[in-house]
């Protein structure tokens, strides 16, 4: 694969930054990698309030990585993330994996300053729906570009607030709410605008709304993903959404820059 050139062909949505592989690794290779994460000693879990992780890779701190070096099983795919995508200058050197039980999810978010604004997302074992929320800012700028062409005043530069820019209120209306379903074996991988101008979280919830879902074809929603019909009562509107009914791994694979070899050199 040729990296960027490559990757067009699984572009998602509108943003120009976002990445959906369907099938990305096989289901040998799933059971391969879970037979890995489930074989780690139990100390090697975290516990948070409503999901298990494991950190591979070394400690992230806020001047960068105290570096430890990926196992064999993990090198396999982020190796094959990096040759196949072309989107990392050097190779991926951070794994977080993140058991999710089907209620359980993670609250909207992005991702810290210490990675390389490009995140490649392996899924495991369930489907999940990532929601992508613009930024506050984004949000604010869209309301207030709003209320001024309520206005009638045809300018949306007169004051000299967040919304003071006509290229900023533009791209306003770009910035619209969206979803993504992650089917068991896929990669998503984000950057840029995606990575910069959204927030990103999985609903805590059994049940996934798929209706700002931007990526439905790529994902072939068939009964085998637990994609199922729900009947809203009142207006008897039919919206599709899917059940997890199984725990969902990921593994979030990213790059950071700065690596301390030495604790004593931070
Ligand atoms: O589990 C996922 O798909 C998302 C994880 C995530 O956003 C993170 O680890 O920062
Ligand atoms: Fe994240």
């Amino acid at each position: 694969m040729e990296g960027e050139e490559t990757m067009e062909e699984y572009r998602v949505g509108t943003l120009p930054t976002l990445y959906y592989i369907p099938d990305f690794i096989s289901d040998l290779q799933q059971s391969q990698i879970l037979h890995h994460i489930y074989e780690a000693p139990v100390t090697k879990w975290k516990s948070l309030k409503n999901r298990r992780l494991q950190n591979w890779g070394g400690v992230v701190h806020e001047k960068g990585l105290l570096p430890q070096d990926l196992p064999p099983w993990l090198k396999g795919v982020t190796n094959k993330i990096c040759d196949m995508t072309g989107l990392f200058p050097s190779p991926i050197n951070h794994v977080l994996i993140n058991e999710y039980l089907p209620y359980q999810g993670i609250m909207p978010h992005q991702d810290g300053p210490a990675y390389f604004p490009v995140v490649a997302i392996l899924s495991l074992g369930s489907s999940a729906v990532m929601d992508f929320t613009p930024h506050v800012r984004l949000r604010e700028c869209t309301k207030e570009s709003d209320a001024k062409s309520s206005t009638s005043t045809g300018n949306v530069n007169n004051k000299g607030d967040g919304c003071s820019e006509d290229r900023v209120c533009g791209d306003a209306a770009d910035h619209l709410p969206f979803s993504l379903l992650l089917k068991p074996c896929s990669l998503l991988i984000f950057k840029d605008k995606a990575y910069s101008d959204y927030l990103h979280g999985i609903e805590d919830s059994h049940i996934h709304k798929l209706d700002k879902v931007v990526n439905i074809k790529e994902a072939q929603i068939h009964p085998s993903t637990g994609a199922t019909k729900t009947l809203q009562s009142e207006e008897a509107n039919e919206q599709i959404s899917i059940q997890r009914s199984g725990t969902r791994i990921s593994l979030t694979c990213r790059l950071v820059l700065k690596v301390h070899k030495n604790l004593f050199k931070f």
